[in-house]
């Protein structure tokens, strides 16, 4: 009987990540589950090893702190048990621009694009050098839609899709599997956290609707997962209107709307 590989997931103490904790579990794999609550870990490793008969290690660690990201680093790299990397942690920007300090810019782009970005180079060579495993990262609808006036979170969730557009083009020839997953409105605290009622959205998804669609869009191995999106064409035409862009790029001299009028 094959091994399945063990999972690793970011932000699993609650919400999508503690979701996508219980749903891999209930596959048969074993977990290796990261977040800064040990408490709130330790209750659901406690919960999935009785359900699922499974190995869950608890690692606590704050993903903006250097010293604690390196070790996570540390052990993607050398873990060759760990054939999945679910980067999951996230945070939402809470208030406009204007309000935003130095130090919450500085913790939204580390925790949303840094970290995210250093575990998946962590892991990223020893999948290649295996032929095989999975990258899996949490971006949002939000990285389409300035206007919902989240600038900085959404700037942070339109890094996570190109990345994963790139990772993909890399990483794909030499067997690692990489999918972007963008929710939209999903019922978790992260709302709390952003300083808004979730309870006001006149829809919202429920976090277990929102896994498992992602989860069918990994098992077919899809690039870019879009489950609150029902008409997939639209995915479809704004990717390729973005190649036409690059095909009309000339780039020896400015487009003539450009060109001064002598
Ligand atoms: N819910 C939604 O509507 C949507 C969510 N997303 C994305 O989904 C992902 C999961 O969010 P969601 O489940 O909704 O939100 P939650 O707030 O429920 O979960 C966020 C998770 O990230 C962890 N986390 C937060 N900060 C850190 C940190 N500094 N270091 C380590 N872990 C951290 C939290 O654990 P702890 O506090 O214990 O550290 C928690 O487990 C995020 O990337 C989010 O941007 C995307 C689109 C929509
Ligand atoms: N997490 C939500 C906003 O804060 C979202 O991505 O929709």
């Amino acid at each position: 009987m094959t091994t399945l590989p063990t999972v690793f997931i970011t932000g699993a103490s609650s919400g999508i990540g503690a979701t996508y904790a219980e749903r891999f579990a209930r596959r048969g794999h074993n977990l290796i589950i990261v977040a800064r609550d040990k408490s709130r870990l330790e209750a659901l490793a406690t919960r999935l090893r009785a359900e699922h008969q499974v190995s869950v290690e608890v690692l606590q660690a704050d993903l903006t702190n250097t010293a604690e990201l390196s070790a996570l680093e540390a052990r993607l790299r050398d873990d060759a048990d760990i054939g999945i990397l679910i980067n999951n942690a996230g945070m939402p920007q809470a208030g406009g621009f204007l309000q935003q300090s130095g130090e919450a810019i500085e913790r939204q782009i580390t925790l949303n694009t840094t970290a995210l970005t250093r575990l998946a180079a962590a892991i990223a060579p020893r999948l290649a050098q295996s032929g095989t495993g999975a990258i899996v990262n949490i971006g949002s609808v939000v990285g389409f839609a300035p206007e919902f006036g989240m600038s900085i979170y959404g700037a942070t969730k339109a890094f996570v899709l190109f990345l994963s557009q790139g990772l993909s083009l890399e990483l794909s020839p030499k067997g690692v599997y990489v999918q972007a997953v963008l929710p939209a409105a999903t019922r978790t605290e992260i709302w709390q956290h952003a300083g808004i009622d979730v309870n006001t959205f006149p829809e919202v998804m429920e976090v277990g609707e929102l896994v498992d669609a992602a989860l069918v869009g990994f098992d077919r191995r899809e690039l870019v997962t879009i489950p609150p999106l029902h008409v997939a064409e639209r995915w479809d035409a704004l990717d390729g209107a973005r190649q036409g862009l690059m095909s009309d790029i000339r780039q020896a001299h400015a487009a003539e709307r450009y060109q001064q009028q002598h």
